[in-house]
């Protein structure tokens, strides 16, 4: 599936600004951005709820939507397991499950058999004759997601799945979304404004913002070697920091963040005013390093994040496991960083 150039605006809303975007077939990209950045509007446009403005929408060699021509979404042939399940709730899960195969006039006996292996797929082997509305939230999920598995949908969309189940049953769905991608190979296409979830779920991430498409690429790349600050303050914790790109030695530029010399990633040769991503598992309290002030110390599980300022009032994240006073001074070693560009 590809879309190329794709607009839609409401009224004074440019909701997508001309979205390039390729999703090979089996692949599992995440949509990721702050809330109205377009995530919903460009999934929209891809099961055929929304017509675009501009641009085109591609399924293989066929194109399903562009200014002229609109394949309405029943034709489309796409699943979607939306956070407001879409189940007919007085039907039990099977009769749920099986509405896909029935409009396709298979027999009865095939039917039966189809819905219990895909029943059996999402952990609900057994839940059959079970009525929608007495399942949990998860369950209910689960039906959806068979629904899509038995219409053999090539291409899968979600709309925050996960928004309203409790964290162990995302945990659990996480597991299970997971499984039933390699199950079918469907093109997934998941929306979530959780990095969390796209980075342990997606094989890529496409970050949006205001519309427009910041960066796409894997999650290690995403996380590792953000192309915006906004994609760098997005996902992931850590800080930006204002340095000096002195020069460049073996593929690395050489740094100095206020006073201290660092190598850090880059991915030009520009020297000057930069800024850099210090990510907090780079960083440690050490004897000798940047200096920092403790502004706070969090309890988060097995260590204590800290909030350093810095010289300049810039402020960095590290994570220590011990507890640290406010107001205590200390010193920052540094094995990572990054050049953000621009
Ligand atoms: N039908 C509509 N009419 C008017 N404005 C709309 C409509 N649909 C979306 N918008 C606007 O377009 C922008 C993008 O909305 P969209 O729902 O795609 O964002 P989102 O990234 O999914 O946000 P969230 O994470 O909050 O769901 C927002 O400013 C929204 O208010």
């Amino acid at each position: 599936m590809s879309i190329r150039e794709i607009s839609r605006r409401f009224g004074a809303i440019q909701a997508l600004d001309g979205i390039s975007l390729d999703f090979p077939a089996g692949s599992f990209t995440a949509l990721l951005g702050p809330s109205g950045c377009g995530k919903s509007t460009l999934l929209r446009l891809i099961a055929g709820f929304e017509a675009p403005d501009a641009g085109s929408i591609r399924f293989g060699s066929k194109t399903v939507a562009d200014p002229l021509r609109q394949v309405p979404p029943e034709k489309r042939g796409v699943g979607m397991v939306f956070q407001s399940y879409a189940l007919w709730p007085h039907m039990d899960v099977a009769g749920n499950v099986s509405y896909p195969l029935k409009t396709r006039g298979l027999d009865r006996a095939s039917i039966e058999a189809r819905v219990g292996e895909v029943l059996a797929m999402v952990g609900l082997e057994g839940f059959g004759s079970r009525r929608v509305d007495e399942l949990s939230g998860g369950q209910r999920q689960r039906v959806a997601l068979a629904r899509c598995i038995v219409a053999d949908s090539g291409i899968i969309l979600f709309d925050e799945p996960l928004a309203n189940l409790d964290i162990h049953l995302r945990a659990t769905m996480l597991d299970a979304f997971r499984h039933i991608h390699r199950a079918t190979g469907a093109t997934i296409v998941y929306v979530t404004h959780d990095q969390g979830e796209a980075l342990a779920l997606a094989d890529r991430i496409a970050v949006l913002d205001r519309g427009r498409l910041l960066q796409v690429g894997s999650p290690t790349e995403i996380y590792r070697a953000p192309v915006h600050v906004n994609v760098a303050g997005f996902v992931g914790r850590g800080a930006i920091v204002s340095a000096q790109v002195l020069g460049h030695r073996d593929g690395m530029a050489e740094v100095e963040v206020t006073g201290l010399r660092i190598a850090a990633r880059t991915a030009d040769t520009k020297s000057g005013p930069a800024r850099i991503l210090l990510r907090p598992e780079a960083l440690a309290l050490s004897h000798a390093g940047l200096r920092a002030v403790v502004k706070s110390s969090t309890y988060r599980g097995p260590v204590h994040e800290l909030r350093l300022s810095l010289e300049t009032g810039e402020e960095i994240l590290l994570d220590d496991p011990q507890a640290r006073g406010i107001g205590e001074h200390v010193h920052v070693a540094i094995s990572d960083a990054w050049v953000v560009p621009g």
